[in-house]
């Protein structure tokens, strides 16, 4: 992509992977915000999580038994408390009880496990294996696995539950995480209706469950949802009035004359940086900046389409806006051969079948039918590819819960 002087060069027709890597360099990264770990899953990291603790904390011991010191037998004391400094240190032919996680008292020179011991008449005798001496072994040295300061979680991590566990283990109660974009969905058509059973001529619309989903399951808020006729006027005012980090409208895209987006895009000063994609469905997917910079993306109107549009210019956005660190993309081993289609990549619904991955039916830009009875998403390159190949495929956000 081209820029001068503020002018943005659209991308016409653009490659797959171009037009997903423009979408990321257009997007701003959003604000960062103090949440309580209870309330921060599925949040970005905005700053990298340092350790406030060393853990274990202190030299601990990892097996229940007694802390001895010198040889035995030894002359058994009062327990160690667990979750209390030990009294004292530990003084040659003395043991004291003590249970995994305990503080290992100063002067212990072995810990002996429950089983390898024996107390008679106050005295701790050795049963341990034959040939083995009571040693320090089963101590957990303080800092073992973290010390004050060290780097946790990187900045740009999803938090998830072991994320979040990490977090607490090393003495956080709140993290700095990305604020969550709020994602402003219009989805336009005459012919759409909001509920019930659609009378001919008319359609469901099919896409708000889905890209408001699929928006959440990229770690961003939807925020108002407005079902919108083929009405300038009415466009442009919704356009206008949001306030959210990005506006998604859908349908609208191609040449028809109800299809007044292009004109609502230019009537409020939008640039347009993505014009069509090079893929196959949701080729007339578009990406546009607003005067302020936030981004306008406009999807197709079939719901296959304006998922894979979502994919193409609203994902990678919202990666970037959360600081997401990019992932390797996961990839399937192919079950069929792809044959090549030179004029666009293809993004097809593919079920597993014998551990391998081979395009569902129902996959028609108007069907939703096969992506709801798929794995994922396969990108096949326009070159075609082969069985046994491994492609890339799509983080499967349609089957985000959240
Ligand atoms: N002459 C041309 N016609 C079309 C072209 C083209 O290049 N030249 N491209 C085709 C392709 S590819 C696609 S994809 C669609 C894109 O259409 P629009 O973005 O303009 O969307 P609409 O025309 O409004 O709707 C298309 C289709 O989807 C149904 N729809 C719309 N919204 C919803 C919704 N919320 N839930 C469920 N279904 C929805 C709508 O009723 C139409 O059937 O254009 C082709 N045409
Ligand atoms: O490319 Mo449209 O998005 O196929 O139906």
């Amino acid at each position: 992509m081209g820029r001068g002087r503020g002018a943005v060069t659209a991308l016409v027709r653009g490659d797959w992977h171009d037009v997903r890597a423009a979408a990321r360099g257009l997007a701003k990264p959003v604000a960062s915000e103090l949440v309580d770990l209870a309330g921060a899953g599925g949040r970005v990291l905005a700053d990298d999580l340092r350790s406030l603790v060393d853990l274990p904390s202190a030299d601990v011991t990892a097996m229940d038994g007694w802390a001895a010191a010198g040889d035995g037998p030894w002359t058994v004391l009062d327990r160690i408390v667990n979750g209390r400094p030990p009294s004292g240190p530990m003084r040659p032919g003395e043991a004291r009880g003590i249970g995994t996680g305990a503080v290992v008292p100063e002067g212990t020179t072995a810990l002996v496990r429950r089983e390898h011991g024996t107390v008679r008449d106050g005295l701790l005798h050795w049963t341990g294996p034959h040939g083995e001496q009571p040693s320090l072994g089963d101590v957990r040295p303080r800092g073992e696995e973290l010390r004050v300061g060290d780097i946790v979680l990187p900045a740009g991590t999803p938090l998830d539950p072991v994320c979040l566990a990490v977090s607490a283990a090393s003495g956080h109660d709140a993290v700095q995480v990305s604020r969550p974009p709020v994602v402003d969905l219009l989805v336009t058509g005459d012919e759409v209706v909001r509920r019930g059973v659609p009378a001919p001529g008319t359609i469901r619309d099919s896409i708000s469950p889905l890209l408001t989903g699929m928006t959440r399951g990229a770690g961003a808020a939807p925020g108002q949802v407005t079902l919108v006729g083929d009405d300038l006027p009415e466009l442009v005012r919704l356009l206008r009035s949001s306030a959210a980090d990005v506006v998604v409208t859908t349908g609208g895209t191609a040449v028809g004359e109800a299809d007044h987006l292009r004109e609502a895009l230019g009537i409020v000063g939008a640039t347009l940086a993505v014009d069509t994609v090079a893929v196959r469905p949701g080729g007339p997917t578009l990406l546009a900046v607003l005067p302020d910079g936030r981004l306008v993306a406009c999807l197709p109107g079939n719901p296959l389409a304006a998922v894979v549009g979502f994919l193409a210019v609203v994902h990678p956005a919202l990666q970037e806006m959360t600081g997401r660190r990019a992932a390797a993309p996961p990839s399937e081993v192919l079950g069929v051969d792809l044959d090549p289609f030179p004029r666009a990549t293809r993004v097809l619904p593919f079920a597993r079948v014998d551990g391998a991955a081979v395009p569902t039916g129902w996959s028609s830009s108007s069907m939703l039918r096969g992506l709801s009875a798929s794995d994922g998403l396969l990108v096949a390159p326009r070159e075609g590819a082969r069985t046994g190949q491994s492609l890339e495929v799509l983080e499967p956000l349609w089957r985000a819960t959240t």
